[in-house]
């Protein structure tokens, strides 16, 4: 089996939204009810997805961290989630600063996303629809899960997680493809250069 290189998560959120849980049934496929506010974690993990082992590391941030550790987080990451909770229609809209922050500082634009809506558990409480999810995701070009930390029967949380670690290894492939292209363009041109001079 392939071992592929390190990728680095980044797991965005307003503070509450279960970021930490999220995080620890991933890690655990266990739901632990209070934490501490989290200052700022990482995790290193090992996951078998599509038959290659990837080697993650984690990074659960705190949903009351100032814009510049959230730059500084944003510029670690090789792909991000950003989480809402289905209940708190606020934390829904503080998706789309964070996704604008997030086109901000990476460059290229386009940085591997997913969208999590969490605490599906809580439906009667629900403030945000299904349908409002599906939409940012598809306006954000991202995957979308809706999913509980607490109930994950389907095991919802480690196929956001798996997905989001596949769209950063399509993004690094095409980037590779994309530099290797370039650097042969540039070998080109020198030959080309010289040939010309060589004639002259
Ligand atoms: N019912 C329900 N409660 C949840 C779920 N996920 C998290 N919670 C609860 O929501 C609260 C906040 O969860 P955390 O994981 O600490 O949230 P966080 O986003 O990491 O918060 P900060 O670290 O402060 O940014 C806790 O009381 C959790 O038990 C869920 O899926 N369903």
């Amino acid at each position: 089996m392939a071992k592929s290189p390190e990728v680095k998560l980044a797991i965005f959120g307003r503070a509450g939204v279960g970021k930490s849980a999220l995080v620890v049934r991933f890690l655990t496929r266990r739901f632990i009810w209070e934490y501490d506010p989290t200052l700022e974690s990482t995790y290193r993990h090992q996951a078998n997805i599509d038959d290659e082992v990837v080697t993650m590391e984690i990074l659960d941030t705190a949903g009351q961290e100032d814009i510049q550790q959230k730059e500084g987080h944003m510029r670690w990451g090789d792909g991000f989630i950003i989480v809402y909770d289905i209940t708190d229609r606020g934390s829904f809209e503080e998706v789309a600063p964070l996704r604008s922050l997030l086109e901000e500082v990476k460059k290229p634009k386009n940085v591997p996303l997913v969208l999590v809506g969490n605490k599906s558990d809580l439906d009667h409480i629900r403030q945000v629809s299904t349908e409002e999810g599906e939409r940012l995701a598809a306006e954000m070009a991202c995957a979308f899960y809706e999913c509980s930390a607490c109930a994950d029967e389907g095991g919802t949380v480690a196929e956001a997680f798996h997905e989001l670690c596949r769209e950063v290894r399509r993004r690094k492939a095409v980037q590779g493809k994309t530099r290797r292209r370039s650097s042969t363009t540039h070998v080109k041109q020198a030959i080309n250069k010289m040939l010309t001079k060589i004639s002259s």
